[in-house]
């Protein structure tokens, strides 16, 4: 009979194997995944229609895999002559690693407090002067003798009285010493400082180039090298979507206000710079449709301050990246109310996608069923493995589906989020059971629990109609209940 699997060898669906790449676990939508592929590769748009749980986010989830990781860090810097203007800063990932290289290059080096000359050793609080045992300088008694180890520098006949007030309030020693040394004819100032157990050795050539750096505009990192290639965009704000300068209470006041620079926010066009920005529901962004389409055209993106009773409004970065790949998502019904330019745009360097939401009933997509259930129990990580037989009620209810809301026949429903929560509510009938794996028996008892609530109400009432008029007049007997119930709750 066509409608049983006929694979002997698998008995359960931990046999199944689960495929490494992203996009073969989407399962029905054979054109959307390979147009998926290529707009990877290409960097073209996506327009995904169709109903809900089809696979839209899955496929623009899986897109993201196939990008190179990104290349470029986006920063925003000072602008110490007109603050309320902060620069933005590219850095590609060989800029960061020599950055990384030179910022090592200032730390000097980190030396063992006994390679160090003993006064320096003594006077950063790492030596004992007293017996020359070594401990933290955190400690201002040495463990050794008992003495404090603070170097009496200052002969006063008071000295030994304030070694021990100084060691019990914590100002026993130096976080750092600057001495010379002589190379050759010239005379160098070498600096040690403290460094957790470890001291820290700096020579002129390593303060140069410290001062270098810290004579830099400060900056602050919008969007990391080191980021998820894949940006949900789906019901976000106007600021989360397009970045945003937080507010300060004490605005541009230059001494206690934090500067326009640090308060500044990428938005999801800037954080999917490099890559995938997916939008379900795209026509619900409304009016903010034009921005998607401007970041599109630019590539970039200003960031300002988006409330106007804010001090960030007055702040500005232009030209902030965000070369992303839009894949957005939508219903059959909203099509209408995508933003034109929007939708051409798409078509002009992408490929519109209209979802599948059946697959025909043979033994090739039946195996592809057992592949969804066995990634869904591999998903939720909670739950066991299902037994063929169990799998086979779930490949029943995908082909009612298919006939009762699609209206074909010999087909499977592709609409698997809600098989995907027949599967979990199996699982868990299973886990309650104390079933090794999910059993056929499971699966029917989650049925009677998953059966959609419009299907509860019709077996109940008869109709919908029937429903809702009893409902109606059953809440208006409610109340009349109620009130007297209250009197007699009271008087008798
Ligand atoms: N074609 C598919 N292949 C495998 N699993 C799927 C497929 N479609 C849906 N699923 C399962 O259902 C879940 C939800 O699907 P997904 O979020 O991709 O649907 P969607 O079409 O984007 O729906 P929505 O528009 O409501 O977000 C997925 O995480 C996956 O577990």
């Amino acid at each position: 009979m066509g409608s049983y699997i006929n694979f002997d060898e698998y008995t359960d669906t931990s046999m199944i194997k689960i495929p490494a790449n992203p996009l073969d676990r989407v399962i029905g939508q054979d054109e959307a995944v390979k147009l998926a592929l290529m707009a990877a590769r290409q960097r073209r748009n996506l327009l995904l229609v169709g109903p809900p749980g089809v696979g839209k986010s899955m496929i623009a989830q899986a897109m993201s895999f196939y990008l190179p990781r990104p290349q470029e860090e986006i920063r925003v810097v000072h602008n110490p002559v007109y603050p309320e203007r902060p620069f933005v800063e590219v850095k590609t990932r060989d800029e960061i690693e020599r950055e990384k290289i030179e910022m090592n290059s200032i730390e000097g080096q980190l030396i063992d407090p006994k390679d160090a000359p003993q006064n320096v050793a003594e006077r950063l609080g790492y030596r004992c002067p007293h017996c020359g045992f070594y401990s933290s300088p955190s400690e201002n008694v040495c463990p050794q003798c008992g003495n404090t180890k603070m170097v009496n520098t200052a002969q006063s006949p008071f000295s030994d009285v304030f070694n021990v007030i100084g060691a019990a309030f914590g100002v026993g020693s130096n976080e750092r010493v600057t001495q010379t040394r002589r190379i050759g004819e010239h005379e160098e100032v070498i600096v040690y400082e403290r460094q957790g157990d470890k001291i820290r050795v700096m020579d002129e050539k390593t303060m140069e180039r410290r001062r270098k750096i810290e004579k830099k505009s400060p900056s602050k990192v919008i969007v990391p090298i080191d980021r998820n290639p894949f940006v949900l965009a789906t019901g976000a704000s106007e600021t989360e979507l397009l970045g945003d300068v937080r507010h300060d209470p004490y605005g541009g006041h230059p001494q206690l206000g934090t500067l326009p620079y640090e308060r500044v926010v990428a938005g999801a066009v800037h954080m999917a710079h490099e890559g995938v920005l997916f939008i379900d529901e795209i026509t619900h962004l409304g009016n903010l449709q034009r921005f998607i389409l401007t970041a599109m055209q630019e590539k970039s993106f200003p960031i300002i301050g988006r409330n106007p009773q804010s001090a960030g409004a007055s702040v500005r970065v232009d030209d902030v990246p965000s070369d992303f790949i839009l894949v957005a998502a939508c219903n059959i019904a909203d099509l209408q109310y995508i933003l034109s330019p929007l939708r051409s745009r798409i078509i002009g360097n992408g490929y519109e996608i209209l979802m599948e939401t059946v697959m025909e009933d043979n033994e090739k997509n039946r195996l592809k069923y057992l592949q969804f259930i066995a990634q869904e129990i591999n998903m939720d990580g909670r739950i066991p493995h299902m037994t063929i037989d169990g799998a086979y009620v779930i490949i029943q209810e995908g082909r009612r589906k298919a006939k009762e809301i699609d209206g074909k026949d010999n087909a499977l429903s592709l609409r698997l989020r809600e098989l995907g929560g027949l599967v979990r509510a199996a699982g868990d009938i299973a886990v309650e059971n104390n079933h090794k794996l999910i059993e056929k028996g499971d699966v029917i008892e989650a049925l009677k629990l998953y059966i959609p609530v419009e299907e509860k109400i019709k077996k109940y009432y008869g109709s919908m109609e029937n429903a809702l008029r009893t409902e109606a007049t059953g809440s208006q007997k409610g109340v009349y209940n109620y009130s007297n119930g209250v009197d007699d709750g009271i008087y008798n």
